[in-house]
């Protein structure tokens, strides 16, 4: 892996957090979330507007340039009155009720495809909506479509420091908290017990904020969390790796206009879709990663869900059995434990 596409990587997400213009390939870009100021409108710099495919079909623009490949990413003409409230309405669907009148809009040629599709890859790496102002200036960093490989790859996690945490379902606990060159959240794991010869029972627990900390019940993550650390204890040697892969990965302010969207009557799957994501957007290298800087090769995955099973298996981790894990429903969750179970292939 290389250290210096990490860097540009890192640079160029930071960047765009911080509403700086990038230059990804042969696109310099603004995200819109962030970036968009107004001395950009009133100087003339924005020469278009980036939408993800998703984004681009809601507006009703995916077949004036992008007939031949849908999945691609469109680029609009600046309508003349743009501002900053204007681009961010065109570039937020959670905005769409409460700005119901936006164009007609004109598709201009993309002559950067791959530069387009590297770009939606990093706003959602920066936990942003994937809509850019494609701006005339000079850019405070620079990203090649060919870093985003050696960025996601795994390789460079490292176990950072680990210490024992006794908690309330396992006293006999450590926690191991890894780092890597690339991404800046820190994933953890707990490991529970002591090795005795047989594989571990694990589980991938993704972050979720609402649900983990606030007790949000629109979820099954908190009771999810909790039962996978008693079934660990019980079985007295295992490890729940706490992955930072809020949303899905796609980042916790995507996730709230993922909400928005499913108080607008969308589902989980729909809702990420509309925001010009990919229904799960993780990648379990990681996790697969994790297991082995802890010499781990085989495991009892504690999952309902068959692509994390997957996930690890196509990473080299065998899956010696599945254990499931089964949460009462409550009448918030409800629709979304069916959605899963109907949609994406839930064992429930
Ligand atoms: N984008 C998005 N993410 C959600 C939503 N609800 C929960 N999440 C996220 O989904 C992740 C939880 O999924 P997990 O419980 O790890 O995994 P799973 O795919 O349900 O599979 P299991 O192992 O069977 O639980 C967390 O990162 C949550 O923040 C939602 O409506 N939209
Ligand atoms: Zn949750």
């Amino acid at each position: 892996m290389s250290d210096a596409a990490a860097k540009r990587a890192a640079r160029a997400i930071d960047a765009l957090r911080r509403g700086w213009p990038v230059r990804v390939g042969g696109l310099t870009l603004v995200a819109i979330e962030t970036g968009a100021a107004a001395e950009l409108f009133a100087g003339g710099q924005v020469k278009g507007i980036l939408l993800s495919s998703a984004r681009a079909a809601t507006l009703k623009l995916a077949n004036q340039f992008a007939a031949a490949d849908t999945q691609l990413p469109v680029l609009i003409a600046p309508p003349s009155e743009l501002d900053a409230a204007l681009s961010l309405a065109i570039a937020d669907p959670s905005l769409d009720l409460r700005y119901p009148f936006k164009g007609p809009f004109a598709a201009l040629p993309l002559e950067q495809p791959e530069a387009a599709q590297v770009a939606m890859e990093l706003a959602r790496e920066a936990g942003l909506l994937p809509a850019f102002l494609l701006v005339e200036s000079d850019a405070d960093a620079e990203f090649a479509p060919a870093d985003l490989a050696a960025f996601q790859n795994a390789d460079n996690l490292c176990i950072a420091a680990r210490a024992r945490l006794p908690v309330s379902a396992a006293e006999d606990a450590e926690l191991v908290a890894y780092r890597s060159v690339a991404d800046a959240a820190d994933h953890v794991a707990l490991v529970v017990g002591q090795r005795d010869g047989s594989p571990p029972v694990i589980r991938l627990h993704s972050e979720c904020l609402t649900g983990d900390v606030l007790g949000s019940l629109k979820c099954d993550c908190g009771p999810q969390l909790h039962e996978a650390l008693h079934q660990i204890a019980d079985a007295q040697w295992g490890v729940l790796l706490y992955l930072r892969q809020e949303g899905r990965g796609i980042g916790l302010v995507n996730k709230l206009r993922a909400y928005a969207l499913q108080d607008q009557g969308f589902d989980t799957v729909d809702a990420n879709i509309r925001l010009g994501f990919a229904v799960d957007a993780r990648d379990f290298s990681v996790a697969a990663q994790m297991l082995r800087l802890l010499s781990i090769s085989e495991v009892r995955l504690l999952t309902n869900n068959p692509e994390k099973v997957a996930g690890l298996e196509a990473e080299g981790i065998k899956v010696a059995e599945r254990l499931p894990l089964k949460i009462a429903a409550n009448p918030h969750n409800a629709h979304y434990l069916a959605t899963k179970r109907d949609r994406t292939g839930h064992k429930l």
